[in-house]
């Protein structure tokens, strides 16, 4: 196996840049460029550099980490050298020279999980936490750092290996029936089972926002103050404001940090009887935005009588209430309301956008640090999600043919359910698949 390279730090001007080396070479590797004889494992020591001409290119402080004890459990050598990007890629090159080969991005992670340091779900963790928008999120990343999801992982898949050995034998030696006790043993363990799975399925899809940023959309009728909404939260003009209906075209979609959260907000155009084929195709984009958010603030005029775009609107509410959080707005409140609102129900907002917004930002923080704090487990990527939910499938389907006394095929639905499970740990996929994973990640990760 290679020797790798790469500078583990991120670019730009930096105090320190660090270069980190794997393979079993790169102990070798590090004495030629410290011109050392020994390095004392995992003990910093102050070193000057040298390149293949013996040119000094840098002070820095090298570690050794030797196999098995290192991050990727191969040999290991950091070089801690003065930051910004000249002295590391001099380093780098260097050691390249010397023979080391540049890493492709995450593989070092990778030589990681092929020697069994981390699964792969410890691995989409250090991948995750490196993006994360918000410090819960890295909380939540940092136990499945510690080994929560592995050892969840292998939990069910425990209680589900049991389940298939017990059938199994029942298989083979019965000539009758289960008796009803056992299969009610089975049972209660299969309900415990897919409501588990249920559960961190769920709460994990209420809070993908967590890693990759919630996603806030701005919906309403034409005119209510949507894009006026927007412009108040970022504090500059960033969408055109008009008194003419259909201002806002195509979806405007901006960051913004609300509390310990980076979120986005998208500002949509005003939903109502399209005028013309572009009007038409703004208003599918702002339909996509609610099924794209986790929060979706309505908005509604105070100055207006209630209409049928209005009708609309509620309409669409409905259709997401069970999926969405959602904030209604009354908007303009420092206009006389001429008009009852209430269609609007008794729990929605006062507002004057354009004046203080303070009210619905604390409204949306308390909506965030919610979802945020759920204490059930996170599943953090597409994979990880798709796995659990197989394997709920495959566990309900399994329930029913026990009931039905089909063995044979309920031990076929328990197995598929245990293959699912493992997957997010362990990797059945092929090389291909395994190298796009990693190939995610930073280089020098
Ligand atoms: N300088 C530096 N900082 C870093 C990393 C790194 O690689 N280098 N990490 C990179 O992601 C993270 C820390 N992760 C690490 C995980 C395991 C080992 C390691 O050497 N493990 C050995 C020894 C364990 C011990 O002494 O307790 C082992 O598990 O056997 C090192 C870093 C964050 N900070
Ligand atoms: N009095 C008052 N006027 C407001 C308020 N908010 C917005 N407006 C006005 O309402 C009009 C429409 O505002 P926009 O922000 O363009 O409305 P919009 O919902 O984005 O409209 P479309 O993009 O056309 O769907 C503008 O003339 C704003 O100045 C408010 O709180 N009070
Ligand atoms: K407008
Ligand atoms: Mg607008």
């Amino acid at each position: 196996m290679d020797t790798i390279a790469a500078i583990a730090t991120s670019s730009g001007i930096g105090s320190i840049a660090i270069v980190r080396l794997s393979g079993a070479n790169a102990f070798a590797l590090a004495q030629k460029l410290s011109h050392k004889e020994t390095l004392e494992p995992r003990v910093a020591t102050l070193s000057f550099l040298y390149d293949p001409s013996n040119d000094l290119i840098d002070q820095a402080i090298v570690i050794y980490f030797k196999a098995p004890h290192s991050f990727t459990a191969e040999d290991v050598v950091e070089f801690q050298c003065h930051g910004g990007s000249i002295v590391a890629n001099m380093v780098l090159h260097s050691l390249i020279q010397y023979g080391a080969r540049l890493a492709y991005p995450g593989e070092f992670s990778k030589r990681a999980f092929l020697n069994g340091r981390i699964d792969l779900s410890e691995a989409e963790a250090i991948a995750a936490l490196i993006e994360t928008k918000s410090v819960e999120a890295a909380k939540m990343l940092t136990r499945q750092l510690k080994g929560e999801l592995k050892n969840f992982v292998l939990h069910v898949r425990e209680l589900l290996v049991e389940i298939l050995a017990f059938v199994e034998v029942n298989i083979d030696y019965a000539e009758e029936d289960l008796p009803l006790d056992m299969i009610e043993k089975i049972n209660e363990k299969l309900l415990y089972l897919s409501s588990e799975l249920l559960k961190t399925y769920e709460s994990s899809k209420r809070r993908q926002g967590l890693i990759q940023g919630f996603k806030i959309a701005i919906i309403g009728k034409p005119n209510v103050g949507k894009s006026s909404l927007l412009n108040h939260l970022l504090s500059y003009d960033r969408a055109i404001i008009s008194d003419i209906a259909g201002t806002t075209r195509d979806t405007i979609e901006e960051e913004l940090r609300i509390g310990t959260h980076l979120v986005r907000i998208v500002d949509t155009a005003g939903i109502r009887e399209a005028h013309d084929s572009i009007e038409k195709i703004g208003i599918e984009r702002s339909i996509m935005a609610i099924e794209e958010s986790e929060i979706v603030i309505a908005m509604f005029d105070n100055s207006k009588h209630y209409d049928d775009e209005d009708a609309v609107i509620l309409n669409l509410l409905n259709t997401y209430a069970s999926k969405k959080k959602i904030l209604k707005v009354l908007n303009k409140t420092d206009l006389p309301r001429l008009f009852e609102v209430d269609y609007l129900g008794n729990d929605f907002m006062m507002l004057v956008c354009q004046q203080d917004t303070q009210a619905l930002v604390n409204a949306l923080q308390r909506i965030l640090d919610e979802t945020a704090h759920e204490d059930t487990l996170l599943l953090t990527s597409v994979r990880q999600m798709d796995a659990v939910q197989k394997a709920y499938e495959n566990i309900k389907s399994a329930s029913l043919l026990l009931r039905e006394g089909e063995l044979e095929l309920f031990a076929f639905h328990v197995n598929d359910a245990i293959m699912a499970i493992s997957s997010i740990s362990m990797a059945f996929e092929r090389d291909e698949i395994l190298d796009k994973m990693f190939s995610n990640f930073c280089l020098g990760k």
